[in-house]
This record gives C-alpha cells, sequence and structure tokens, in this order.
C-alpha cells in the first residue's frame, strides 16, 4: 500500500520548511546506510543518496528528493540521541521526529521508579510525549498501582497497564500509532517491547523486505526500522533504540524534577546542595515528609550524570559542526529551499 504525506507523518511544521518545486517531493527516511538512505514517500520507497554523512540523518527524518538525492534533514520536531558505545561520548541521533516514546516496564521486578525518571528525563529532553506501559498486568495483583505510582511521576504522562499477549490489550494502544502517529518503544530486555510490536504491525517477520527502484536497478530495502502500523501510523524499531543512555538531557531532568527544582529556588543560598546549608527549602519539605528523601538522591544522581554526560558530548558537538561545515562548503548540491 502507497501511503499519503499525512499518514507518513507529514504535517504544517515540515510543509512550512520548504517551498517543493518541479519533481521535489517530500520522502520520509526509514532506513539510515553508511552511503545511502532509504526512504517512503507518496510515490513509493525510494533510495537515496545523502547530501553529506549519512550520520547527519536518522529514521523518522524528513528530506526533500530531487530525483534520486536527498536534501538535509527538515528540521524535525523531536530528536533521540545517545552516548555511542565505549567511552567516547559522541551523540548518536537514535530517531527523529518520534511522536511518542513509549517507555516499557512490568508489572513486577522490572519496575524501578529510578530508571522511569530517567527515561521520562530523556523523553522530555527529545520533545516526544511520554507514555508508560506496563507489561504483564496479567501476572500481577494489583497493575492498578503500578500504574499509579507511574502516573504520580508526571502530570504529562499516560500511563497503561496491559497483557501484551493479549491482542485486545495491546489494541489501547492504537491512538498512540493512529494517523501518522510516530511512537518508539524503549525499556530492559524481555518486558514485551517486541510482542507489542508484532500485535500493532502486520509484519511479524522483520526481515520481510519491499520492492524498491533505484536508480541502479531493482533491490530490497527492508522496512525494519520504521514499521507500518496496523492502525495507520508508525513504529520506530533501530538497535540503538533499545539501548539508551541518558546524554542532553538538562532541560529533561528540570522537568521530571520541577517540584524539587521549584523548590530549590527558594533556598537561601542560589548554589545550596540542599544537605546542611541554613535556609533549605528542600530540607523543610523533606523533614515536613512532603517529598521523599529518595528522591532527592535520585535528583543529585542523574544531575550529576547529566551533567557529565553533557560536557563531553558538547566537546564533541563542536567537531562534529566543523566536519559538517566543511561538508556544507562543499557541496551545494539538492539542498532543499527553504524559507528561512
Ligand atoms: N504473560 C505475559 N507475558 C509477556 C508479556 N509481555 C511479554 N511477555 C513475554 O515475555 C517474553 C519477552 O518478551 P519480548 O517481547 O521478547 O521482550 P523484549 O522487550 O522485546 O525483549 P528484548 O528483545 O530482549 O529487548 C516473551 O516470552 C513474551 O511472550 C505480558 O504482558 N504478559
Ligand atoms: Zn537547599
Amino acid at each position: 500500500m502507497i501511503p499519503t504525506l499525512k499518514s507518513l507523518g507529514w504535517t504544517p511544521a515540515f510543509a512550512r520548511q520548504v517551498d517543493l518545486v518541479d519533481e521535489d517531493h517530500p520522502v520520509r527516511v526509514t532506513a539510515v546506510h553508511r552511503s545511502r538512505l532509504d526512504g517512503l514517500s507518496e510515490k513509493g520507497p525510494i533510495s537515496l543518496s545523502p547530501v553529506g554523512p549519512a550520520g547527519m540523518y536518522a529514521v523518522g527524518d524528513w528530506v526533500i528528493a530531487t530525483g534520486h538525492a536527498a536534501s538535509e534533514p527538515l528540521e524535525r520536531v523531536t530528536e533521540i540521541t545517545r552516548r555511542a558505545a565505549g567511552e567516547d561520548s559522541k551523540p548518536q541521533l537514535i530517531a527523529a521526529n518520534v511522536d511518542t516514546l513509549g517507555i516499557v516496564t512490568s508489572c513486577n521486578a522490572d519496575f524501578n521508579i529510578a530508571r522511569l525518571e530517567r527515561y521520562l528525563a530523556m523523553c522530555a529532553a527529545s520533545g516526544c510525549l511520554p507514555l508508560v506501559i506496563l507489561t504483564k498486568a496479567d501476572q500481577s495483583d494489583d497493575p492498578a498501582s503500578y500504574v499509579k505510582q507511574a502516573q504520580k511521576l508526571s502530570t504529562l504522562l499516560t500511563a497503561i497497564a496491559i497483557n501484551a499477549t493479549d491482542e485486545e490489550d495491546v489494541a489501547r494502544l492504537t491512538p498512540w500509532c493512529s494517523d501518522g502517529q510516530t511512537l518508539a518503544l524503549v525499556g530492559s530486555s524481555g518486558v514485551g517491547k517486541t510482542t507489542i510490536q508484532n500485535r500493532l504491525t502486520d509484519v511479524i517477520d522483520t526481515t520481510q523486505g519491499i520492492r524498491a527502484d533505484d536508480a541502479k536497478g531493482r533491490h530490497t530495502t527492508t522496512n525494519r526500522n520504521l514499521r507500518a502500523a496496523r492502525a495507520g501510523g508508525w513504529l520506530i524499531d533501530t538497535p540503538g533504540m533499545r539501548e539508551l543512555r541518558l546524554v542532553d538531557a538538562t532541560t529533561g531532568v528540570d522537568e521530571v524534577f520541577a517540584d524539587l527544582t521549584e523548590l530549590a529556588t527558594q533556598c537561601k543560598f542560589n548554589d545550596c546542595a540542599h544537605q546542611t546549608e541554613p535556609g533549605c527549602a528542600v530540607r523543610v519539605a523533606i523533614d515536613a515528609g512532603d517529598i521523599d528523601a529518595d528522591r532527592l538522591e535520585r535528583w543529585r544522581k542523574l544531575e550529576k550524570e547529566n551533567r557529565f554526560n553533557t560536557a563531553t558530548v558538547g566537546e564533541n558537538r563542536g567537531h562534529m559542526k566543523r566536519l559538517q561545515k566543511m561538508y556544507d562548503e562543499g557541496q551545494a548540491r539538492g539542498k532543499a529551499k527553504r524559507k528561512f
């Protein structure tokens, strides 16, 4: 089935970035290879050559195709990044334009508030809406208590308890993957991500390919990374998606711990560490039982980790920027005709 632009997730936020002329048409990136992009447009699957290093694109990006040349990615609505594997901390793009981040955990020992907060901070930094999916509800005596605990973490999030092996239960997730909506799932191994994805999409065999036209002839592209949901939306599932770490989430941490950051503004000292300082509003709230001391500890830990990650990533980003500038200067070809 050939999708429409709207069903691919094209919105006014992207439309207003470009003036389409002649043969130009928007393409959603479905896979990023070393020197080639797979995409899907109103005309069907297409293979594109990137305008710069392939690393500047992510699954879910929108580009403008002129023939088989891709423009640089249009400005993203959301952006999920992580630190690359190993100890160097280059930020790595995982996915773009994901509307909802499904944070999957189970109604059992996997359920862990600190981990949820970490994912929520990352979600807030990416710009996605958080959806907490509590699986294995069928194996818990009291799934509602897990929903309650998760819901307490943020008014922005929706928490749902399901049995991921039950078709009807999983169907409750369709509002987040219908009408061109893009959903991505994160969570520990074994919590049920694959089970959910297979029920939301028709393609069980993830290696199944679709045919695509290419300048060099016909070849096979796989739709493994951006999978069509039965309900009319999309699921992003990339290897990187499965192993996310907190990066550049300063705003995210502040958002998840808004109650604490708000309180901290009332401390007597600007640089209050909320330990033994006089006039500490946070300690007063803890002593009064309004705030959990553990929560303060988790906040400290996340802030510290995030500060460290952001510093090293920032250094790398400067390097990436210089590299990009070189590419930009060398290649004026096939760029999107942006209005601004
Ligand atoms: N009873 C029950 N079993 C579930 C549920 N969700 C997942 N499972 C089972 O848990 C096992 C692991 O599920 P997966 O979907 O493979 O988990 P995953 O998150 O994709 O794991 P990774 O691929 O390792 O990241 C499978 O045997 C599922 O059938 C649930 O809600 N209820
Ligand atoms: Zn304080």
